[in-house]
């Protein structure tokens, strides 16, 4: 609960940072609401008094008083709402929300985007920092509900201190409140799953990739009804906690309004026994509701703090992972300026989160210096999984990944990556103008007009710039009003983007050709082949290329080839012949597969 108002001094803080005058007004609205009440209630008693002793200008100033406080009461109440609302909505927009992705993309590795609880978690927290940055807002509201209250209270006091039975009372809707929003708080939670594979099947109905399998196969009826009952099951679970904090509330309200009547029972005994004067009979039937309303607030703010906290609890887990992460991050030392020795694997055993099954199992092997390594296996065996293990998106379960000797786990994570490219089977397509789409694969270079055309022509993708509408400069993306690519073209800025760093100490290629034509492929990988021997020639360079397809991969220094997670067999392509094991085995069925009909 410590962390809490931390959260709130930052949300606050940020309120001012992104809206200065409009909290400044909220502060106010607030501020001015509390002396409101104070003076509805002593102007009401001067005014009775005054007109109980014939002082009619006495009676008539104090009138004006009460109109004129009670006016701004609920003014301020409408004001502050707004005020209020409009801040948090523009804080969480311009402000929590920025931050959230901040955080999220702060954590180098992956591992936390295939998680399934951070991800429900994180679908609950970017629909939601409106309430986080109300959460500071909502405090300083109960803050200022409290004070209201011990103005109620001290006024009450005065006429009579057994009418001060009544606070407690009062906190019996609160307390009750609360238990019920912990039940509400805790089912959004339970539910979150439902809802996110109800989410991801609406997505995969309404995208344009799996749209197009889903109509060929006729599969929609049936992922709409397993969408449907994700979608009761997430309801069922909120409904019946919603059912439950509802009859929480009641029971809160029915002990309150129990005592509020035995108060008003009491203050009027003592109005008939001659006790109290009118003015006080007046000031206590007003305190008694202004109580009831200024509770009421009470009960609604701190209903809504609770019920924020199904918000706010996965926010700061949120950002305790984080920082957890960062700090076990937090390695320092440089990458190798160039390899000498080489890349290494000793031991290397790693499982992904949430399987039984380890996906490399005790993995030792070194990747020497200047040399091209191929790695092939059949599907699942291991080979992404291992690239990923060198770009360190991932930290082994056990062994480590060595760069020239040298631990990559104290590695500054940051600066190895920046001296490694890669290209992957499920490559990105980011929508923005060909120029970008290949520039940010090395910020710096972004605005190096040659070391685009270089990557460019790396990529083979020289003739599919110049086709392009408004070449360089085209916009991507059917989505953004852009040019669409088909799946080559997009591999091609994938590939590009690939070869825009001049110096890497490691580049990968995971199946870079899937979606391209066997001749392209062929010219790719001769180029990429020459490209990794001039960066061996400079920097040592390790060039691993991840392929299912044999004939490529015959040029490699080193063939690697992976089973089940481990490596079964390694040499190069002859060596690997002569063994006529595994890879003997797999290539044959691939050459045989390939050859020419007979008469053909
Ligand atoms: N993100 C993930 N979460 C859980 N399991 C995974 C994940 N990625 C891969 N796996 C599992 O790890 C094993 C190795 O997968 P990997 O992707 O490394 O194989 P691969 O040899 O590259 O396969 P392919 O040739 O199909 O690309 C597989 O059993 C796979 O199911």
């Amino acid at each position: 609960m410590s962390r809490y108002p931390s959260l709130w001094w930052e949300v606050l803080r940020l309120s001012w940072r992104t809206a200065p005058g409009l909290t400044a007004g909220a502060y106010a609205a607030v501020a001015v609401s509390v002396g409101a009440v104070a003076a509805v209630g002593l102007s009401l008693r001067a005014t009775v008094d005054a007109t109980a002793q014939g002082a009619a200008g006495a009676a008539l100033l104090g009138a004006a008083g009460v109109a004129g406080a009670y006016a701004l009461t609920l003014v301020l109440q409408d004001l502050t709402t707004e005020l209020v609302g409009t801040v948090s909505d523009r804080t969480g927009r311009m402000a929590v929300h920025p931050r959230v992705h901040r955080d999220i993309n702060a954590v180098q590795g992956l591992e936390h985007l295939e998680r399934g609880d951070f991800l429900d978690r994180v679908s609950l927290v970017r629909r939601s920092t409106g309430s986080i940055a109300r959460s500071g807002w909502n405090a300083v509201l109960a803050v200022a509900s409290v004070l209201k209250l011990l103005v109620t209270v001290v006024l009450l006091g005065g006429v009579d201190p057994v009418l001060l039975v009544l606070i407690p009372l009062a906190a019996a809707p609160v307390w009750c409140d609360h238990r019920g929003q912990l039940l509400v708080q805790r089912a959004e939670v339970e539910g979150a799953e439902a809802h996110r594979v109800q989410q991801h099947l609406f997505d995969t109905l309404v995208g344009a990739a799996g749209g197009k399998e889903v109509r060929v196969a006729g599969a929609a009826e049936r992922l709409l009804g397993i969408q449907a009952r994700a979608w009761r099951e997430a309801e069922r679970v909120r409904f019946r906690a919603r059912a439950f904090a509802a009859l929480w509330t009641l029971a809160g309200w029915t002990v309150f309004v129990a005592g509020f009547t035995g108060g008003i029972a009491l203050v009027v005994r003592l109005a008939a026994g001659g006790t109290g004067g009118v003015g006080d009979l007046v000031l206590t039937v007003m305190l008694a509701v202004s109580l009831r309303q200024t509770m009421q607030g009470t009960v609604a703010t701190a209903a809504e703090a609770t019920g924020m906290r199904r918000v706010i609890e996965p926010y700061l887990w949120l950002r305790d992972l984080v920082r957890a992460e960062r700090e076990r991050g937090a390695a320092d030392e440089p990458p190798p300026e160039a390899l000498s020795r080489g890349i290494a694997l000793a031991g290397v055993s790693f499982t992904y989160p949430g399987t039984g099954r380890r996906a490399l199992d005790d993995v030792s092997v070194l990747l020497p210096a200047g040399s091209v390594v191929a790695v092939v296996g059949e599907y699942g065996s291991g080979k992404t999984t291992l690239v990923k293990l060198l770009l360190s998106f991932y930290e082994p379960d056990s062994g480590c990944v060595l760069l020239d000797g040298r631990d990559l786990g104290r590695v500054r994570t940051a600066g190895w990556r920046a001296r490694t490219s890669a290209v992957f089977q499920d490559f990105g397509r980011f929508h923005t103008v060909f120029r970008e789409t290949v520039g940010i694969g090395d910020l710096p270079r972004m605005g190096d007009g040659e070391a685009l055309r270089e990557a460019v022509r790396a990529a083979d993708a020289e003739a599919l710039a110049e086709r392009l509408p408004e070449g360089w400069e085209t916009q991507l993306g059917r989505e953004l009003g852009g040019t669409e690519l088909s799946e080559g073209q997009w591999q091609r800025t994938a590939l590009a983007r690939a070869s825009m760093r001049g110096d890497p100490l490691l580049f990968v290629l995971d199946e870079p050709t899937a979606s391209l034509d066997a001749p392209s492929e062929e010219a790719i990988f001769r180029r990429y082949m020459e490209r990794a021997r001039a960066h061996a020639a400079v920097t040592g360079a390790v060039t691993v290329i991840v392929s299912h397809r044999f004939s490529t991969v015959a040029g490699a220094d080193l063939v690697l080839v992976m089973d089940r997670g481990r490596i079964v067999e390694s040499g190069t392509h002859g060596e690997l012949l002569a063994l006529d094991g595994r890879y003997s085995e797999l290539y044959g069925m691939q050459a045989r597969a390939y050859a020419p009909e007979p008469g053909g």
